[in-house]
């Protein structure tokens, strides 16, 4: 966010004990603690673009979606399921509160290709695919679906769709070992661009360009997938 010009601020859903190698650890917090973190950032600073990230749990979806429900600014959900590694970070049983809390009241939902497949029947195996699971996303009510097509072999091929019109974003394939948080990165791309006042398909072609950026100018740190080069652009 800083990156991109904008001033983020966070209100923690849980701590997690993660690296390169995976997910060793994770904790919620209280119900509580989130509202009351929300409260300070908003009735302070205020804010002009809302992200949501990692949820683990029905009560902390549905306590983040009371928070936003009727926000008069941009929400980006980032329907978080699974890491890279597959550690899970989103409960099964918080599934449907994302489908019918969360979903509903997101300007632009984020969904990668296995968080496809756990919110919907839809499996996609190929381009072809995603203008099925945009389908099936803007079901649940956000504005735009943005399916990231970053687990597909060939291109990384994003399709942003509102159900009437359609847009692809295509960058070449960078087989390196930098990217953790990829998602992570475009989704709070995408929230700082909407925050400067773009309009989403905007918002979405600076996000890809950055997040693509990111991860071809990437060095290695850790022993296994490490994060993304978030200065990139500043150098
Ligand atoms: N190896 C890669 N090279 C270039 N772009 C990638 C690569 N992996 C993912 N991306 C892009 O990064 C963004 C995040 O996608 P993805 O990795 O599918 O999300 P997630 O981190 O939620 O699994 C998308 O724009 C995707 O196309
Ligand atoms: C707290 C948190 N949120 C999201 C991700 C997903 O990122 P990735 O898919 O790169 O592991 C993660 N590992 N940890």
């Amino acid at each position: 966010m800083l990156a991109l010009g904008v001033h983020g601020m966070s209100v923690l859903t849980a701590v997690t004990a993660q690296n390169s190698l995976g997910v060793q650890g994770a904790w919620e917090l209280p119900v509580e603690a989130v509202r009351a973190q929300y409260r300070s950032v908003v009735d302070d600073i205020g804010v002009q673009a809302v992200k949501t990230g990692m949820l683990s749990s029905a009560g902390l979806v549905e306590a983040v979606a009371d928070l936003i429900t009727g926000t008069d600014v941009p929400v980006v959900v980032d329907p978080v399921g699974v890491s890279k590694h597959g550690d899970p970070l989103l409960a099964a049983s918080a599934l449907d509160s994302v489908r019918t809390r969360l979903l509903p009241v997101a300007t632009v939902a984020t969904p990668n290709l296995d968080e496809v497949a756990q919110l919907t029947d839809v499996r996609v195996d190929s381009e072809a695919d995603m203008r099925r699971a945009a389908e099936a996303i803007l079901a649940f009510g956000p504005r735009w679906a943005l399916i990231k097509g970053g687990h597909l072999p060939g291109d990384a091929v994003d399709l942003l769709s509102d159900g009437s019109s359609e847009h692809w974003f295509r960058a070449p394939r960078h087989d390196n070992r930098h990217t953790h948080g990829t998602g992570c990165t475009l989704a709070s791309a995408i929230a700082s661009e909407l925050a400067k006042g773009h309009a989403v398909p905007q918002a979405v072609a600076a996000a890809k360009t950055y997040v693509t950026g990111a991860i071809t100018s990437g060095f290695a740190l850790g022993r296994g997938l490490g994060p993304v080069n978030h200065a990139w652009n500043l150098r």
